[in-house]
């Protein structure tokens, strides 16, 4: 008899995303040589995959997955657990989920204590400190990949928070499969509900941890997973997750083809000087005309994180509704200001 289908579901989309790992790290090169190490330096025959494991059912079952399918074809598998340190308690719980991995067989597992900051927000100040602990430990462990357990789920309350934000369809395109630093992180189970995750832990007897942050309602995204979806698809109906995480896919790429697009054009707007002119950039649909704007204000210093949608259609009306208003504020002390016939963006 085969494996419960949640289970023989798990395993086939870890299955995928490690043949696609496998067939990078045998067509890439060897790293090249440095000043230290001349020559190029080996890579090792069978590459590392990390999963990175809160605990909780999405992650358990990406563990179990990957536990299966890596020994099968010649990847070792480890895993990663984070201690955000918010709880008490919180380290037990961390050496509790590295033993979960170590018993499933992955090595090697570690768990990593951080600091969370403060700043924009405790869930965005978490996140921060995670990936910045899992990027650590991929480059120390030399991983070619880490696996996170994002479900389309995840996806679909993703595109709606990026929808209530109203900053365009590159919030709209949510997380992608492949992101980070060289494609480092991958994400197995963007088109697998949360459901089929739970389920392959039960039948596979897995001890899940169920945070208690997913529940909080104090949490933006745990009153749209507990309140806002369940109306959502009371109303639309039980497709809902599955059209919204396809909204994701279909924004990214008109959001894709869009950024190329300004990217070109950017050159043919710029003059001598470094400055936008004008009337080039008026002639450009306004979709291409904002990027560009967005893209200088980065490229003068401004931090993209802080970079609203208001920002850039202030600077915007220096092109489009020009009747010689001042120069414009950004994030970064970066100033927009209109002089003549050009727009010059730059800080101080
Ligand atoms: N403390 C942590 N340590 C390591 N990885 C984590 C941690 N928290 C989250 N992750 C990774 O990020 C993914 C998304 O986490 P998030 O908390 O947003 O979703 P989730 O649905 O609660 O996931 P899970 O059920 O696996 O906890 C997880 O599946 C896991 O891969």
């Amino acid at each position: 008899m085969g494996p419960h289908p949640a289970v023989a579901a798990i395993r086939l989309a870890v299955r995928r995303v490690l043949h696609d790992i496998l067939t990078e790290h045998t067509s890439t090169p060897d790293t090249p040589g440095t000043a230290d190490a001349p020559g190029p330096r080996e890579r090792p025959a069978s590459p590392l995959v990390l999963v990175a494991c809160s605990g909780g059912a999405d992650s358990m079952a990406l563990a179990s997955a990957l536990a299966f399918e890596a020994p099968r074809l010649g990847i070792r598998a480890g895993g990663v657990t984070v201690d955000h340190g918010l709880q008490p308690g919180s380290d037990l719980r961390a050496e509790e989920v590295v033993l979960r991995l170590r018993e499933l067989g992955l090595d090697p597992v570690e768990s990593a204590a951080v600091r969370v900051g403060r700043g924009h927000g405790p869930e965005a100040a978490a996140r921060d400190a995670r990936y910045a602990a899992l990027d650590a430990a991929a480059v120390r462990h030399g991983a070619a990949a880490v696996l996170l357990g994002h479900t389309r789920d995840d996806q679909a309350e993703t595109v709606l928070l990026g929808l209530a934000r109203g900053s365009g369809i590159r919030s709209l395109s949510g997380m992608a499969a492949v992101s980070g630093a060289g494609g480092r992180y991958r994400r197995p189970f963007l088109q697998l509900d949360r459901q089929t995750a739970r389920k392959a832990c039960m039948v596979q007897s897995l001890p899940v941890w169920d945070d208690p942050h997913n529940a909080d309602p104090a949490y933006t995204r745990s009153r749209l997973r507990h309140e806002g979806l369940p109306a959502l698809e009371k109303a639309l109906g039980k497709g809902v997750v599955e059209a919204l995480a396809r909204t994701a896919q279909l924004s990214r790429d008109d959001a894709d083809a869009l950024d190329t697009w300004a990217g070109r054009a950017e050159a043919s707007v710029r003059d001598a000087a470094g400055g936008l002119q004008c009337a080039k950039l008026y002639a450009l649909p306004s979709a291409v005309r904002r990027r560009i704007l967005r893209r200088a204000a980065i490229a003068a210093g401004a931090p993209a994180g802080s970079l609203f949608a208001r920002h850039i259609e202030e600077v915007d009306r220096l092109i489009t509704g020009w009747r010689g208003q001042g120069a414009i504020n950004l994030p970064g002390k970066v100033v927009a200001r209109r002089q003549g016939g050009r727009l010059v963006i730059r800080q101080g």
